[in-house]
This record gives C-alpha cells, sequence and structure tokens, in this order.
C-alpha cells in the first residue's frame, strides 16, 4: 500500500472501478478467531474448518417413491409380473426379512429398501389383487432407489471452510447429525458519520442542517454481514475530534468506515487526517456516485472512507466494501457479482471515462425482462434508491442508452 497526501498524484489519478477493487481484495486477508456455534447460530456465518460427514447421507438404500420393493431378477421383460406380497416397510420402520423369489414388499418413500430386493416400482404402474401385486414389463434394475452415501460419502468434505453458511447449509450440516461448527469470529466494525450540518435522529433540526442518514444504511447493511457494531455517532468537522474518532476505532475494531469530508471542500478534513495517521491507497475512483472514497489503514484496522452524499455510500458498500468484508471473514469464493443483460427502457446521456451506477426497477414484459430507471439519479436521493430493486451499471465506455439497448444490471434481491 502506498502513502499518499491530499494533492498529490494518487489525487488526481481516478482509478478505475475494476482495478480499484481488485486493489482492496488483494490487500486483504481473512481475520484470526474463530468460535463453535450452534447450527442455527452459523446462519450466515463463515465456516472456519471443513465440515467432514461422519457417515453416510443417506446412511442406507432407501425409497425415493410409494410402491413395491422387487427383486428385478423375477421381472418378466415381455409381460406382466405378479408377485406375492410378504409386508410392508415404512420409513422408520423397516421390513425385517428378506424378500425372496416371486416376492414383493409394500414400501413407502423414505423407507429401508429391504435386503434382497433391488428395485422399487411406483404405486401407480402397479395392480394390487389381494396379497398380490402385478407389475409392468419394462421395468429398469435398480430404479426409484437411492443408494447409500450418494449424496456424500462418510470421511468427505460436506462443506468447505470459507463457506457462508445459508439455510441449504444449515440443513446439510443437520442431516449429518453435527449439532456444532467452527466458523470466523464476527468482524468488529466501527462507523461514525461526519459533517457540522450532520443531526443525529431524536435532535431538533437547525437550519442547514439534515437528519444523519448513513450511519442507518450502515448499520442496515453491516448487519446484514452479521457485523459487530461500534456506532460511534457523529464526529463534526474539527481536526482533533476527527483524529480521537478515528484512533478510538482503528483501537477497537477491524475495520472503520466513515462517511463524508473525504471530497476537496474546506471542510473536508478526513482525507488529510487518515493520510497523516495511516496509509491511504486511493482517493478518487472512475465511478459515479461514489468518485471520493478512501481506502487503506490505521494501524491494524482497514480503512474506508466513504463520500457524504447518501446514495454514494450504498453504491460504494455494495461495490467495494461488502466483499471485502466477506474477504476479512474467509468467504471463499466470493460469490461473483450477479450481473445480466436487460432491455433499458429509458434515455440517458453519460460522459465516458467512469462506472455509472443508476437505480433502476425491472419490469416484466411478457417473457423478456426491461429496466426502467426508479426514479431522480441524484447521489443525495433515497428515495430512488428504495424504489430500486437493481442497480443498471454503465460501463466507462457508455456515452448514450437508448430505449430498447441492452444494460448490464445488478440485481439487488437473491433467492436464496
Ligand atoms: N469540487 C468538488 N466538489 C465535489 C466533488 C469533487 O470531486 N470536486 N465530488 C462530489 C462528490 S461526487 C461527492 S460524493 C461529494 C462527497 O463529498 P464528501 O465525502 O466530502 O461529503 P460531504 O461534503 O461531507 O457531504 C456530501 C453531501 O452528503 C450529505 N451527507 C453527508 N453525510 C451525511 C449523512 N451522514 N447523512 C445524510 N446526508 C449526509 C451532506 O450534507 C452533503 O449534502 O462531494 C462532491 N463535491
Ligand atoms: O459520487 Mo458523488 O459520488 O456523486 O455523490
Amino acid at each position: 500500500m502506498t502513502q499518499s497526501s491530499p494533492g498529490g498524484d494518487a489525487e488526481r489519478a481516478l482509478l478505475s472501478v475494476g482495478a480499484a477493487r481488485s486493489l482492496i481484495l488483494d490487500t486483504l486477508s481473512p481475520i484470526e478467531g474463530w468460535e463453535c456455534v450452534a447450527v442455527r447460530a452459523a446462519l450466515d456465518r463463515v465456516l472456519a474448518r471443513d465440515v467432514i460427514a461422519p457417515c453416510n447421507v443417506p446412511a442406507y438404500d432407501n425409497s425415493a417413491m410409494d410402491g413395491y420393493a422387487v427383486r428385478a431378477a423375477d421381472l418378466a421383460s415381455d409381460a406382466e409380473t405378479a408377485l406375492a406380497l410378504v409386508g410392508t416397510a415404512f420409513a422408520g420402520h423397516p421390513f425385517a426379512h428378506t424378500v425372496g423369489a416371486g416376492e414383493a414388499v409394500r414400501i413407502m418413500t423414505g423407507a429401508p429398501v429391504p435386503e434382497g430386493a433391488d428395485t422399487i416400482v411406483m404405486q401407480e404402474l402397479t395392480r394390487r389383487e389381494g396379497e398380490q401385486v402385478r407389475v409392468p414389463a419394462g421395468l429398469k434394475k435398480g430404479q426409484n432407489l437411492r443408494r447409500a452415501g450418494e449424496d456424500l460419502a462418510a470421511g468427505s468434505i460436506a462443506l468447505a471452510a470459507g463457506t457462508r453458511c445459508g439455510p441449504a447449509e444449515l440443513g446439510l450440516i443437520a442431516s449429518l447429525g453435527i449439532a456444532e461448527v467452527v466458523v470466523h469470529r464476527p468482524l468488529r466494525v466501527a462507523f461514525f458519520s461526519t459533517g457540522d450540518e450532520i443531526t443525529s435522529i431524536g435532535l431538533p433540526l437547525a437550519p442547514g442542517k439534515v437528519y444523519d442518514s448513513n450511519r442507518y444504511t450502515l448499520f442496515g447493511a453491516l448487519s446484514r454481514l452479521g457485523c459487530e457494531l461500534l456506532d460511534m455517532g457523529v464526529i463534526p468537522d474539527e481536526a482533533a475530534a476527527l483524529e480521537a474518532a478515528l484512533r478510538d476505532a482503528a483501537q477497537a475494531a477491524d475495520v472503520i468506515i466513515t462517511s463524508g469530508g473525504v471530497s476537496v471542500g474546506e471542510a473536508d478534513f478526513i482525507r488529510e487526517m487518515m493520510a497523516r495517521m495511516g496509509e491511504v491507497s486511493f482517493w478518487k475512483l472512475a465511478i459515479k456516485p461514489g468518485r471520493p472514497m478512501a481506502f487503506g489503514r490505521i494501524g491494524d484496522a482497514v480503512l474506508f472512507g466513504l463520500p457524504g452524499n447518501p446514495v454514494a455510500v450504498l453504491v460504494s458498500f455494495y461495490q467495494f466494501v461488502q466483499d471485502a468484508l466477506l474477504k476479512l471473514l474467509g468467504v471463499n469464493p466470493l460469490p461473483p457479482a450477479e450481473h445480466f443483460a436487460v432491455r433499458a427502457d429509458f434515455v440517458l446521456r453519460k460522459r465516458p471515462g467512469h462506472v455509472e451506477y443508476l437505480r433502476g426497477r425491472l419490469q416484466r414484459d411478457g417473457a423478456e425482462l426491461t429496466v426502467a430507471m426508479a426514479g431522480a439519479q441524484g447521489s443525495g436521493v433515497l428515495r430512488s434508491m428504495s424504489d430500486a430493486d437493481c442497480f443498471v451499471v454503465l460501463p466507462e465506455d457508455c456515452t448514450a442508452v437508448q430505449p430498447g439497448d441492452m444494460v448490464f444490471i445488478q440485481p439487488f434481491n437473491g433467492l436464496v
């Protein structure tokens, strides 16, 4: 990481979005420290050790259908076969004997396949006649049978270290009978807003002041990542107060996130302070919104100095900070940012040289998705961020969008 000072080359150069992401991710490595938690508490946490299957899943050969367990060798290839029913197998209540020649066992989904049987015939294909069952010709040996260990063999890696646990992972861990897993400890993130005009909610709003929204959007985004939060409130535009806040934050947290004061205004102290107290890699990115953003370190803490504009905070967070935090949490590999192309339902002119993130709303047009703008696109307009369900990502070389053009979008919501 190189030291830079305001007014230096690093300030003038606009770093591309791709270069900034790579620089951030290449600089960071996972935090040390882990803890053992119960399965439910592992939701959204990152595994610090592989989860090894202690048993086969499924644990035994079992039926995938309600039907009859039969021996394929008994079945005529060109005609119906009548078999004698000798018992019933339920899930949890196996048939305790061996199925002999010419015999069948009534079986339910999930029940262990009885000794001797090798094929399950689906109930709908059969005819029951008293204590006999008639099965059709043309059945394949082994059909409708789930083999022991076909999902996971005992001793294999069920989930690799670095996996972030979602609902499917919790279920998979539980399916192995495992009650606790080892996860990375939560990240400690200190965050504060800066600016003399910024007023905390609950206080009266004096003329020329604005309510602090950035601490609330950051609270939401960080809470979803399971971070331990140190909310340091609002710090005024005073060098001594900022210095003390940054020092306290660097001592207490793995990551410091600030908003405001990183541009070139006369009250924008934070950039100078950061460069003086630590190392700062870059200040300015070829992006809109979110152009002024500092990334670096103060002591052992990783520092993100986000711009003050509320939408710029969210764009910077989701394009840079979130993946950085996931990397610090040990997530490996990082989930790819989902980009896909849809048709634009808007007109726009844009200057080349920066990636632009618009707030978009997806619309279904028959089988096709189109995207409209979600409202006013100023970088202080949170309303359109709240109305949006995706970012529209316009690359550096894009100069205009016409209705019907294909544009890339990043959806806000994943399904699982
Ligand atoms: N001469 C230049 N001026 C500006 C540039 C530039 O390159 N040259 N960049 C513009 C861009 S882009 C942005 S983004 C802003 C970012 O500046 P700062 O990070 O210094 O942010 P502030 O000036 O402190 O605030 C900007 C804006 O956002 C409001 N704000 C700040 N914090 C909060 C908060 N916690 N909650 C709600 N609103 C907040 C603040 O009142 C300002 O309106 O600089 C441009 N200028
Ligand atoms: O990036 Mo400023 O990034 O427009 O709000």
